[in-house]
């Protein structure tokens, strides 16, 4: 492997008690809301097609109309207490709030830019009571925050001439300043989502961002950040040039999710998902597919069962109300949650063979393992395979525990347990408590091919 100055400073998972608790939250709420809620993906009555969030780039939308936005930011209907209060119901256990998206705008009150809150005609802090109301939940806040900043006029996507590269050492000053404010004035935050750090100027930060990380990390110790800010010595970001994760966790699965652990490699990651196909701000006018809460459900039981976070994505409109459909979605989950949370909190990954009436979650305390079942056989018989020497000494409904199964012996370590119900209705949880068997007993006849 290579000497790197500015690769990974960590081999393996953190194991203190700030990651346990940020393994073990499962399901987290992104929000995404700035300037990009005003338009919601349409300008002088056409449509864009885009991410919402990016009208900016939009060749249909003038730089300066844009920019100019701020004069228009005044979500009266803005309530912090009721999105924390949903957020709760939902059953989501973080939250990640954009600060700063890549347009500049900050929803905070910076002393280095006027490009934020105070100079709109809402005029207040937004991060602030968010992090209060939602802290008051006692769900943990988390600051999304995007290095790249179409509004800074040192920023650069790459660094050409000796005026990039002085107007650049503004901008990393600034960047910062920021990030030190940020950390500054809510103190209860628990870690930074950062994006925007994929432009080849950022990639040659090792050193600044290396100090900058390290710095952070003083001032709130326990601070976790992802592989998304980081680049190595090389411009090499989320894995080193000796492939090790720089960083708490993999912050790689944006709209995608891994399919086997393999995928992982082993290590702690959050999967950020929007409910359309590619909206994160809000956008007047979905198309295309909508997410349903059964989806959504699997995607973040299937997070869990590979050791990962799933973080759903909400874009509140430009007068700061969370649109119809996203409070549906959240109620639906939030209603899966109240019943099954068990089987999501505090659990992750276990070695048993996948089978395809859905997953297997095991809580990492107790060891109690959970079949979470999305997809009911024709015979309803449900396959278990279990690695040798283990006894499923009890199996019940979570949400009826005197309804038990017997386990059908059917080979070694494999078993059938009986659904007897007709239809699925929600997805639903099996518990199985095991123990690890002393002898094998029953001999089975291996077949001569
Ligand atoms: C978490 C997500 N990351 C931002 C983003 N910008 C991108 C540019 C190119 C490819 C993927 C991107 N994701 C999205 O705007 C959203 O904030």
């Amino acid at each position: 492997s290579m000497t790197l100055e500015h690769g990974a400073h960590r081999i393996g998972k953190r194991i203190d008690s700030k990651m346990s608790r940020w393994r073990n939250y499962g399901f987290g709420q992104f929000i995404h809301w700035g300037l990009y809620a005003i338009p919601g993906g349409h300008w002088n009555g056409e449509y864009y097609g885009g991410a919402a969030e990016w009208i900016r780039s939009w060749k249909g939308m003038p730089n300066e109309d844009y920019d100019n936005l701020y004069t228009e930011f005044d979500p009266v209907d803005f309530d912090p207490k009721a999105w924390a209060e949903q957020a709760k119901d939902m059953g989501a256990r973080y939250m990640i709030i954009t600060t700063k998206h890549h347009d500049g705008f900050c929803l905070w009150p910076s002393e280095f830019t006027d490009y934020d809150v105070t100079n709109a005609p809402y005029g207040q802090d937004i991060i602030g009571p968010l992090v209060e109301a939602y802290d008051a939940e006692g769900i943990d806040v988390y600051l999304y925050f995007s290095v790249m900043d179409w509004n800074h006029p040192g920023y650069r996507s790459k660094l050409e001439t000796a005026e990039d590269r002085e107007a650049y050492e503004g901008f990393k000053e600034f960047t910062r300043n920021q990030l030190l404010e940020l950390l500054e004035r809510y103190p209860s935050t628990k870690g930074l989502w950062f994006d925007g750090t994929w432009d080849a100027a950022w990639k040659e930060q090792a050193e600044f961002a290396d100090n900058l990380a390290m710095e952070m990390r003083e001032m709130i110790p326990g601070l976790i950040i992802g592989s998304r800010f980081r680049p190595d010595d090389y411009g090499n970001r989320h894995f080193d040039s000796n492939g090790d994760l720089m960083g708490d966790y993999e912050q790689g699965w944006e709209r995608k999710l891994p399919d086997t652990y393999e995928d992982t490699k082993g290590n702690d990651w959050d999967c950020v998902m929007t409910v359309p196909e590619n909206q994160w701000g809000y956008h007047s006018d979905w198309r295309g597919h909508v997410k349903t809460s059964y989806e959504l459900i699997e995607m973040l039981v299937k997070s869990v069962s590979l050791d990962g976070n799933f973080v759903m994505n909400f874009g509140p409109n430009g007068q700061g109300e969370i649109r119809k459909e996203e409070r549906q979605l959240a109620k639906e989950i939030g209603e899966w949650m109240h019943k099954n949370q068990k089987a999501i909190y505090d659990c992750g990954y276990i070695d048993w063979e996948k089978q395809d009436w859905g997953y297997y979650t095991r809580n990492r305390e107790s060891g109690e393992v959970y079949m979470i079942v999305f997809n009911k056989p024709i015979n309803g018989a449900l396959r278990i395979k279990t690695p040798a020497k283990i006894n499923l000494d009890k199996i019940f409904d979570l949400n009826g525990p005197q309804k038990t199964y017997r386990p059908e012996e059917i080979h070694r370590n494999e078993y059938f347990i009986h659904l007897d119900e007709a239809l699925l209705e929600t997805p639903k949880v099996i518990v199985i408590q095991y123990s690890e068997a002393t002898n094998q007993t029953k001999g089975y006849d291996k077949a001569k091919t």
